[in-house]
This record gives C-alpha cells, structure tokens and sequence, in this order.
C-alpha cells in the first residue's frame, strides 16, 4: 500500500496515534534496519512524548548484520532500547517480551504498591508503511486475536490481540509518515520498496544505488556485473551495465530505462546480498 501524503493525511493520522497512546503503556516503533534513520517519522518523539519505547529494526534478515549491530550500539549509548528482528520468520521477537517488562518495571511495581490488580503490558506497533506493521502483528498474533466485535451505534472497540501471558497488543498499528520531504530520504525509501517507483526518477534511484554501492559495496557492485573498474562517468557504467544485461535498443544502444529499472529491481531483490543504506552518523538532530 502506497499512501499519498497530505497535511490533512498527517495531521489524522498524528490524532490516531495519539488518541491509542491513552490505552497503551509502551510503543514498539517499526523501523527498516536497512535505513533506521529514514524509515522512522520525523515527529515521532514529539508524538509519543514519555511514552516508553522500543526499537525494533526489522527485516534485519536484508540489512548488513555488521551495520545492524553498530546501529544496536548507538541507540544503547542514548539509552534508547532497541531489538533487530526478522518479522517473517520470528526471529528476534521473544525478546520483544522480557525487554518491555524490564522498561516498565517500575510503572508496574507502583501499581502493584498501590494493590492494583497486575494485568498484562498493552502496546501498540507504530511506523511508516511498508516497515513490516502487518507482518509482525500476524506474527506475534498466531491464533490469539482477541475479537471482541462491534456494536452498532458504540466507537469500535480497540481489539487487542494476546501475545503470551504477559503482553496485549492493539490489532491496527499506527501509520505515520517517512521523511519524504529530503530527496536522500525518498531516495532510500524507493531503494527499499517503501515508495513506489512513479514517485521519484527511476534514473535517480538506480544512480543513487550505483553510487552507494560502489562507495560501501564495490567488491559486489563490480562481481554481480564483471567490472574489472568501476567506470567514473555515470554513462560508462550505465553502458557496461546495459550491454551485459541485454538491456538494448533498436540498433544495439543501451537502452538507459531498462538497465535503471534493472538495477534497483536486483537491489531490491538482494542480488547484491544484504545492505544497510546509512550508518547513525548520519541521524538528524532530533536525536541528539
Ligand atoms: N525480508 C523480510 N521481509 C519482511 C519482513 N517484515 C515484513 N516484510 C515484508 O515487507 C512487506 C511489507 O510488510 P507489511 O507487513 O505489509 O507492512 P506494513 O507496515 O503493514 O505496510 P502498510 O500496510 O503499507 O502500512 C511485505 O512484503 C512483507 O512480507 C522481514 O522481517 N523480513
């Protein structure tokens, strides 16, 4: 699902998460761990406020494990609590659990002092489409869903969704929107699969993964299309590319469309294996 964007769209869905964090004692903020930094809304400390946290950089099966884990000690230097998962096949996930209960330990404790009945931790998943929301939630929700159904006339009830003993998740995630407004971002994005194609030059998204590829990855930017160098002109690279794939022309000459759709369809696709698009250095200032 591809959402356009418009202030009106923003500024409901910003009212939605809202509304939910009433009912929730802890966000699970879904991130792409190929771009962590791109992949997350640029208002969300600003939405969720205190709320707790957790961080779980997903589809970490297709992100650089090494990257991963510097991405993983650089929200623990800022005390942020953040879990690398694979919401396709589960991995990660049962440490969603135990890191929640230790993050509200003291909100829980309190309760229990005040002789409030203990009941299991209530979360809600939240970020951008396309960063896994679904995937997760059926993951975690196996056969648990809680239906509790509508009345007619009465605001539909928040469904809650069972994971364990210990945890009770809302069944529809919080939708907020990417950075799209920088032109890097959207570029990363497009790189990913979050964006489609039409919003952006398809030219430009296949340079920008040529570009990155040989400045992070050139030892497999120069295996996966027998480069002995990588050319310098941009025309050049396209051209070797192009003639090596067949993406041809009448009369032999490159066809530059093909080759351009050629190549972000392999990045997506892990022709290049795992990638990790940006590092923390490159966080905004909302961190800091
Ligand atoms: N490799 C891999 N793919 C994943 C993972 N999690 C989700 N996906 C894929 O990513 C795509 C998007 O997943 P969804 O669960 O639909 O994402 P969503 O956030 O619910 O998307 P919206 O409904 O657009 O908001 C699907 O093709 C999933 O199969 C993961 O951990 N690893």
């Amino acid at each position: 699902m591809t959402i356009q964007w418009f202030p009106g769209h923003m500024a409901k869905a910003r009212r939605e998460v809202t509304e939910k964090l009433k009912l929730i004692d802890i966000v699970y903020e879904l991130v792409d761990a190929r771009i962590p930094s791109s992949s997350r809304n640029p208002m969300i400390d600003e939405i969720i406020q205190h709320k707790p946290r957790i961080i779980l950089l997903n589809k970490s099966d297709m992100a650089d494990p090494a990257k991963t884990k510097q991405w993983l000690d650089f929200y623990k230097s800022r005390g942020l609590t953040a879990i690398a998962i694979n919401s396709q096949a589960g991995s990660g996930l049962g440490q969603i659990t135990s890191a929640s209960k230790e993050l509200l330990k003291e909100k829980f404790d309190r309760m229990k002092a005040k002789g409030i009945k203990p009941r299991a931790i209530r979360a809600m998943i939240v970020g951008i489409p396309n960063a896994g929301k679904s995937t997760l939630i059926n993951r975690l929700a196996k056969k648990n869903i809680a239906r509790t159904g509508n009345t007619p006339g009465v605001t539909k009830a928040q469904q809650w969704i069972k994971v364990g003993k210990e945890l009770e998740l809302l069944d529809t995630p919080g939708i907020l929107w990417p950075k799209f407004e920088d032109q890097e971002v959207g570029l990363k994005l497009a790189l990913t699969g979050a964006i489609k194609d039409t919003l952006l030059n398809l030219h430009d998204i296949s340079l920008y993964g040529l570009r990155f590829l040989e400045d992070q990855y050139p030892e497999r930017l120069k295996k996966r299309y027998n480069l002995k160098e990588i050319p310098e002109e941009t025309v050049e690279l396209f051209d070797a590319i192009g003639s090596l794939r067949g993406c041809l022309m009448g009369g032999g000459m490159v066809d530059y469309d093909k080759t351009a759709e050629l190549v972000v369809r392999e990045i997506r696709a892990e022709k290049f294996g795992p990638l990790t698009f940006e590092m923390p250095a490159n966080e905004t200032k909302e961190e800091e």
